[in-house]
């Protein structure tokens, strides 16, 4: 599903070049669960970046769904993240101005839907995140974990195999934080998506079936080979 081999990113900066990724070959099968973990800085959100086509690599390569990201132009790019990722950020990064309904259906409506299809669909992927009947509320009006949730099904709106997550529970108390986690990990399981989830928190990663530990840009632990979850 992801596959990236010898994966290095630097960012050029007035103090000289610095490497934020270092060589890295990465391997995730579909359908599984990865928590990426590591100390700020680390490298972890520039990895989810390259991954969902935000960004490229200085070298190596990516693929993605049997998609090479280095070959595609801007604008295959720009359609690689619309049709095949679905992102969630940590600040959940909702429209204020618009309602729950029309925050889901942004993505549909990039597509050209149709005005009824949009609806049915956004009314499906509420129901998806048990937020059915709150289509005409304001993010300010919904808790943390609802907005959270509103993401998610946005995320979902274009039937992406593959979910990446930067943080989705850093900004959660720990009862909404449990109810996103459960609400991915069910995607992952009865769905099928991939799902690539940075954290800091060790019981969030523990959803995963693989936790994979970056430091100073450098993959340091795989849990497949290191047993981190054990
Ligand atoms: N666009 C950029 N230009 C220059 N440096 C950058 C850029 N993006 C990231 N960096 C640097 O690359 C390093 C890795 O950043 P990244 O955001 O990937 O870390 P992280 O592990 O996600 O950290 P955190 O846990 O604090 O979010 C940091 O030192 C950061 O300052």
């Amino acid at each position: 599903m992801i596959k990236l081999e010898n994966v290095s990113k630097v960012f050029a900066l007035e103090a000289g070049n610095f490497a934020a990724l270092k060589q890295n070959d990465i391997h995730i099968r579909k359908g599984e669960f990865i928590a990426i973990m590591g100390p700020s800085g680390s490298g972890k959100s520039t990895l989810l970046q390259l991954i969902g086509g935000l960004d490229l690599p200085t070298s190596g390569s990516i693929t993605v769904d049997g998609v090479r990201l280095n070959e595609l132009n801007e604008k295959d790019r720009t359609l690689f993240r619309r049709t095949k990722v679905g992102f969630v950020f940590q600040n959940y990064q909702l429209l204020p101005m618009m309602t729950v309904a029309e925050n889901v259906a942004l993505p549909l409506a990039a597509n050209k839907a149709s005005k009824s299809e949009i609806k049915a669909k956004v009314q499906r992927l509420l129901e998806a995140v048990h937020l059915e009947g709150k289509e005409s509320h304001f993010p300010s009006q919904l808790s943390g974990g609802q907005q959270q949730r509103v993401a998610i099904a946005r995320a979902l709106a274009m039937k992406p195999q593959l979910i990446l997550a930067d943080e989705p529970t850093g900004n959660l108390d720990r009862k909404n934080g449990q109810d996103v986690l459960q609400l991915l990990s069910r995607l992952n399981k009865e769905e099928r998506i991939t799902v690539v989830m940075v954290t800091h928190d060790r019981h969030a990663a523990e959803q995963a079936d693989r936790i994979i530990m970056i430091r100073d840009g450098e993959v340091v632990q795989d849990g497949t080979e290191g047993g981190v979850l054990n």
